[in-house]
């Protein structure tokens, strides 16, 4: 059985950071079906700054549940340790803080404020599964961020942040603490920590041989025989890949 259980994760290596930087979500969505996963990538999820789509690291968990009116009042957020502030003071360098929003977009899970600490903490992106404020700070934030709609109201209105580092759904995926996140302008998949080291190694094969393959088919080649190559073709790549190897 997977072991769940929430521990401290240790920083993932980084031969695997590397290899899952260069990865698309699309290859590493095929690699997980492969090994029988096809529930990983977060639906409904866009990156709000184009220029900063490119995203690895390790999963750190906060967890919202319905706002009441009585508790989640505006004079909450003069106590420094509400679990919302509190989670964005713990944020390690090279995680990315993933938010369980429910899919509620009623109410910005963050603003850009806190998002600016994130950064200045080494944050290595974030990822909600409803809506932010301040979207201009987030259309140039030097950090990726992935989230529904926009919403003007403070998280308070919808959502009262109960937890971090417990397990978590965001964009209807299981999210662990020390997973590993991936986005792309695809979106946002979600890859299992055990499996990281294993789906980085064949992402990594599989971008290569899918370069040669989009070669030929720029070259005006037709699908049969190439995608997916057969024999023949398989020969032609292990050459090119002779002289063209997988650095
Ligand atoms: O979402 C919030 O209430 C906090 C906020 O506006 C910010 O971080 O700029
Ligand atoms: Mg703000």
């Amino acid at each position: 059985m997977v072991d769940t259980s929430v521990k401290t994760p240790d920083p993932l290596p980084e031969g695997v950071l590397l290899a899952l930087r260069r990865a698309s979500t699309a290859t590493i969505t095929t690699q997980l079906l492969s090994r029988g996963l096809r529930n990983q990538f977060m639906q409904g999820l866009r990156a709000l700054n184009p220029a900063q789509v490119n995203m690895v690291g390790v999963a750190f968990t906060l967890r919202y549940i319905p706002a009441r009116e009585d508790v989640d009042v505006l004079s909450v957020f003069q106590d420094y340790d509400h679990p919302q502030r509190k989670a964005v003071e713990s944020v390690g360098r090279g995680e990315v803080l993933v938010i369980d929003s429910r899919g509620q977009q009623r109410a910005a899970s963050l603003g850009h404020i806190l998002a600016t600490r994130l950064l200045h903490r080494g944050c290595a992106g974030v990822v909600t599964d409803g809506s932010v404020r301040d979207s201009d700070g987030f259309a140039t934030l030097e950090m990726p961020t992935f989230a529904m709609n926009p919403s003007a109201n403070t998280n308070l209105i919808q959502h009262h942040a109960v937890d971090m580092q417990v397990p978590i759904g965001c964009g209807e995926v299981a999210v662990y603490p020390g997973d590993v996140l991936v986005g792309d302008s695809d979106g946002v998949v979600c890859l299992p920590r055990h499996l990281a080291e294993e789906v980085a190694e064949a992402a990594a094969a599989q971008e290569h041989l899918e370069a040669f393959v989009l070669s030929k088919v720029e070259s005006g080649r037709p699908l049969r025989g190439t995608y997916p190559p057969d024999e023949a073709t398989r020969a032609e790549y292990e050459a090119w890949a002779a002289e063209n190897p997988l650095l």
